[in-house]
């Protein structure tokens, strides 16, 4: 039966997607007359003629004046100019008569067949109120015999048979469903208990979905009955003048099948998603009598239905396409896959076949006339991100496999270690049984040592009795060799058991002088810290006693400056009395200013080596008055001077005042003759030559001079002086030299010398 089943949902999908105007299909149904529409008198007359073909549908607008349909037929009958007739084609009518299956299997079955082919598909119920839109999408029964089971009953039986029907092991499924309704512009979860209003979302892989809408996992029809029957139960419904159950919202089911074929490596991925809308049927108020709460429903029904219309017009205007005002209701905008979009669309228009809806009838006819205009594009949802619920549920099966297998690990583990312990107490008991087994016989061996004594002491005591070669065997040569050996042998061991116990003893004494000493240290601290303890608590005390002196001082001080101000206030208060009566006060009188002795402070003595602190109070050992301590700086100060002053003087040796120098060295020059002879040189006087050389070794040594001095002070470097002697060496150069060298010249030479010398003694004084 799956078999068939499964070819004919086959054959369905293949018939429905060879015709791309299927896109998008209109079928119209038309219901059975209720109760309330026939005439008991005179029966009922359908104003919906359904064509044999069951593509054409022929609305009778009746403009004569029979009150009843009886009567109307036969005035038609006889005058057909008295009645319009309103033809319209489309994909599929449904007469009063088609049954529930029927109507399933030539329109919602190819919407199934194409979900389970992955692309998403919506069946959409819409006519007014009352007509069977709710009757058709689920029946009233949920009871897989019977007859009036709906679209969403009968699908899901259908997904499910196929999912039986698919033996390749490869192949999984997973199908989820959810419930929401949209009742005065607010959408609901008909599957939650509570009533958030939920948001509309758009993302380019998932396209248009509700926000937090709860998706159900479901492995059988009846879990998903059991769900429609608790959406029904929270839908808003209302008892209405045209239909004793009305829905008052509009109603969306959907079905999520996720299918996941694993082909060698590689995983192929198919959601598809049925969309079953329920809408609200569209009423008349002037004809419901709607007023107060079912008015407010009324009108924001007929709004969003009214939205539904402008999309379709906007879509179907194939000239000025560019808006459609997909935003404008709730619906539409939730439907806005299925109107133009990613989507295989059947709309089903319900009508009623009374002539007293025959303009509601007609309105719907056009309405679903214009929508067969509409073109969607759905395309296979093949490529659809990996991260569907289906994949997710798989590879966390992977991973739980994979935490089994640890598990399965685990166990085994376990019972390795079981397996251990078991062989590890068999070791055990082995092992005290070889333990009692070892005392045993050391016990029978001691046992047999023992009664091998008794049997020695016997022997010896027998052989002491027995004469060997006519002798005592004490007498005998080996008996005397063999007891010197034993007494050897014993007095050996003896000496080296002595000797251990002497170590032994050894180590024990200086283990217990060590612990002496221990003992000894322990002692000598614990007293250091009696002492130590009985001198912090004589601190303690000599604290709070000098605390306590303290505050008795604060107090008595506090009152003698309370006394003093109280004193002070009343000879001012005496004061003013006095000069308000004119009376001057002698100087005599006036009351001196109390001064307050106060204790001298105390200064530290001036000291450049380590203060000496007393280590109980830790103050400087010696601590001076002011005056002590001006006369001790005053005293140092005397003492730097004088310093000072030997070192100026010892400074002053190498730098001698200008003047001094130079007359110093003028006259030492005029000593010697060399500054007459040089001014007679310059003065152009002749000399001889005894002169000359003098001179000359003069301004010799004066030109060495130069360059040293120079190259010390970095002028020039030392290495640049000339290597031939550029000393005057005649009579002519001699007298140009020296008529170029001035008196200060050569003292400035010779000063800068001193310098120098004066450098390398104290370089860094200078
Ligand atoms: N094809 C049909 N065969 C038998 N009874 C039908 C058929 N269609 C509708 N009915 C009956 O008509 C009445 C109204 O139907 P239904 O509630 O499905 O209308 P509706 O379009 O969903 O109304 P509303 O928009 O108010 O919810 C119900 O009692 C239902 O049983």
């Amino acid at each position: 039966m799956f078999l068939r089943e499964r070819e004919s949902l086959t054959h369905a999908s293949t018939n429905f997607l060879n015709s791309e105007k299927e896109n998008f299909k209109v079928a119209i149904r038309v219901r059975p007359p209720l109760e309330r529409e026939i005439d008991p008198a005179y029966g009922f007359s359908s104003i919906a003629k359904v064509g044999n073909d069951q593509n054409t549908i022929t609305l009778l607008d009746y403009l004569g004046s029979a009150t009843n349909d009886m009567a109307r037929e036969q005035d038609i009958y006889e005058n057909p100019a008295l009645c319009n007739y309103h033809t319209y084609t489309f994909d599929h009518v449904y007469d009063q008569n088609a049954t529930q299956v029927e109507v399933y299997e030539t329109t919602a079955r190819p919407a199934v067949s194409s979900i389970l082919e992955g692309y998403n598909a919506t069946l959409l119920a819409y006519g007014q109120t009352g007509t069977g839109k709710t009757y058709t999408m689920e029946g009233f029964k949920y009871d897989s015999n019977d007859s009036q089971r709906g679209i969403i009953p009968r699908a899901v039986e259908d997904i499910f048979k196929f999912i039986e029907s698919t033996d390749n092991s490869n192949c999984k499924f997973m199908v989820r469903a959810s419930y929401l309704q949209i009742y005065n512009e607010n959408i609901s979860d008909l599957l939650k208990n509570d009533r958030v209003s939920l948001q509309i979302r758009e993302e380019k892989r998932k396209g248009v979905f509700v926000e937090g809408l709860s998706e159900w996992a479901v492995r059988s029809p009846s879990e998903i009955c059991s769900l429609m029957q608790k959406g029904e139960l929270a839908r808003a419904t209302a008892c209405t003048k045209m239909n004793d159950m009305s829905s008052r919202s509009h109603a969306v089911f959907i079905l999520i099948v996720e299918q996941l074929t694993s082909v060698e490596e590689s995983t192929e991925i198919k959601v598809g998603k049925l969309n079953i809308v329920d809408l609200a049927g569209s009423e008349r108020v002037r004809v419901t009598g709607a007023t107060g709460k079912r008015l407010e429903e009324s009108k924001k029904i007929n709004q969003s239905l009214s939205a539904l219309g402008n999309v379709i017009a906007a879509l179907i205007d194939t000239k000025n396409r560019s808006h459609v005002p997909y935003r404008d209701s709730k619906l539409t905008r939730l439907l806005e896959d299925s109107l133009g979009g990613n989507c295989k669309t059947t709309m089903m228009a319900m009508i009623s076949p009374a002539f007293e809806s025959f303009s509601e009838s007609l309105s719907t006819i056009k309405f679903a006339n214009r929508a067969k205009n509409i073109k969607n594009a759905p395309k296979i949802n093949e490529d659809v991100d990996q991260r569907t619920l289906l994949r997710k549920y798989e590879i966390e099966l992977q991973k739980l496999r994979i935490a089994l297998e640890e598990k399965s690990q685990g166990v085994i583990d376990m019972q390795k270690l079981m397996e251990l312990e078991e062989e590890m107490r068999n070791c055990e008991a082995d092992k005290e049984a070889a333990i009692e087994a070892l005392e045993r016989r050391s016990r029978e061996y001691l046992q047999e040592k023992e009664e091998k004594n008794k049997l020695e002491e016997l022997i010896k005591k027998m052989d002491s009795q027995m004469l060997i070669g006519g002798k005592k065997i004490e007498d005998t040569p080996q008996f005397r060799t063999a007891l010197e050996e034993k007494h050897r042998e014993m007095r050996e061991e003896y000496d080296n058991r002595m000797r251990e116990i002497e170590k032994e003893r050894e180590m024990i004494e200086q283990d217990k002088a060590q612990i002496d000493r221990y003992k000894q240290l322990l002692l000598r601290q614990r007293d250091i810290m009696i002492a130590l303890t009985a001198r912090l608590n004589e601190r303690d005390e000599t604290i709070i006693q000098l605390q306590e002196d303290l505050d008795t001082f604060d107090k008595i001080q506090k009152e003698y400056e309370n006394s003093l101000q109280n004193k002070n206030s009343r000879i001012e208060q005496l004061d003013m009395i006095l000069k308000a009566h004119g009376i001057e006060v002698p100087e005599d009188f006036m009351v001196p200013d109390i001064v307050q002795e106060k204790e001298p402070r105390k200064y530290q003595p001036y000291s450049t080596n380590e203060i000496n602190i007393d280590q109980d109070y830790h103050f400087p050992l010696q601590m001076l008055t002011a005056e002590e301590k001006i006369n001790e700086l005053s005293q140092l100060i005397v003492e730097k001077t004088k310093e000072i002053e030997a070192l100026h003087r010892n400074f002053s040796k190498f730098e001698e005042p200008k003047e001094q120098i130079d007359t110093i060295k003028i006259k030492g020059l005029i000593k010697n003759g060399i500054l007459m002879k040089l001014d007679s040189l310059k003065a152009g006087i002749d000399i001889n030559k005894e002169e000359y050389g003098e001179i000359n070794d003069i301004l010799k040594g004066v030109y060495d001079t130069c360059w040293s001095t120079l190259a010390y002070l970095g002028d020039i470097k030392e290495q640049d002086k000339p290597k031939e002697n550029l000393a005057p060496n005649t009579k002519e150069t001699a007298i140009n030299r020296a008529r170029a060298l001035t008196v200060d010249e050569i003292l400035s030479i010779k000063r800068q010398e001193m310098r120098k010398n004066l450098k390398q003694i104290q370089p860094n004084n200078y």
